[in-house]
């Protein structure tokens, strides 16, 4: 695990981790970069580069591990810096923490809204804590309902328990990133041939 800028690395994808305090975000981040639950975390910002292959190409990746406001009127917020920073989005909530699963719905929201402007972005929605099935407060089928309604991927997982839910997690959020860099660039080139063919036609009309 590398604090960013120490040294110089492409990086392809830029992840950001969104949901409200408490709910794993630092645990399932650094489960999927150590393999290990280390149970406490600084709850400080961090962000992290690392690599991994996906779908047999190497791909360089930074984590943006975010922190959520105190103040619970600036919980849901999401800031224009973050948005424009990420190329893919995990939104975290705490399987057994109501207001936590408001916060990603809201948190959703604000991501659509101002990503639509400059073409979507792939999010998951991840319910963690899925250990402390006792204290369920929110239905798998809950949370897969709003994912659905919303265009997104869900996963249940416990960063707790295992490694391979948040390997999961972030494996399919980096192939969605790529496959929709490779659609925006495909709408682009027709968009282009589109723009030089209405150039010629309409030229052509004017003479
Ligand atoms: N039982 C259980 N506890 C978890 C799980 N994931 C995280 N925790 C615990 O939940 C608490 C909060 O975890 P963090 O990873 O610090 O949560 P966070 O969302 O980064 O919190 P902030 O930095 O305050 O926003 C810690 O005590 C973790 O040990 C899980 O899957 N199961």
């Amino acid at each position: 695990m590398t604090e960013i800028g120490q040294h110089q690395q492409k990086v392809e994808a830029n992840i950001l981790v969104l949901g409200a305090e408490n709910v794993g975000k630092s645990a399932l981040t650094v489960r999927f970069l150590t393999r290990r639950f280390i149970g406490e975390y600084v709850g400080t910002e961090s962000i992290y580069t690392h690599n991994i292959m996906v779908d047999g190409r190497e791909t360089f990746f930074s984590i943006w591990d975010s922190v959520c406001p105190q103040n619970p009127n600036l919980q849901t917020c999401v800031t224009d810096e973050q948005l424009r920073w990420g190329d893919g989005f995990i939104l975290v909530y705490s399987i057994c923490d109501r207001e936590s699963f408001n916060v990603v719905r809201q948190q959703l929201q604000r991501i659509r809204q101002l990503k639509k402007r400059q073409g979507s972005a792939p999010v998951i929605i991840v319910g963690n804590k899925r250990d402390l099935q006792h204290r369920r407060e929110i239905s798998s089928e809950e949370g897969r309902l709003l994912a659905i309604g919303s265009d997104c991927d869900f996963f249940e997982i416990s960063a707790a328990e295992t490694y391979h839910g948040s390997l999961v997690v972030f494996h399919q959020l980096l192939e969605s990133v790529r496959e929709n860099r490779s659609a925006s660039k495909k709408n682009a080139g027709i968009k282009g041939i589109v723009r030089s063919m209405s150039a010629v036609f309409g030229r052509k009309r004017t003479e």
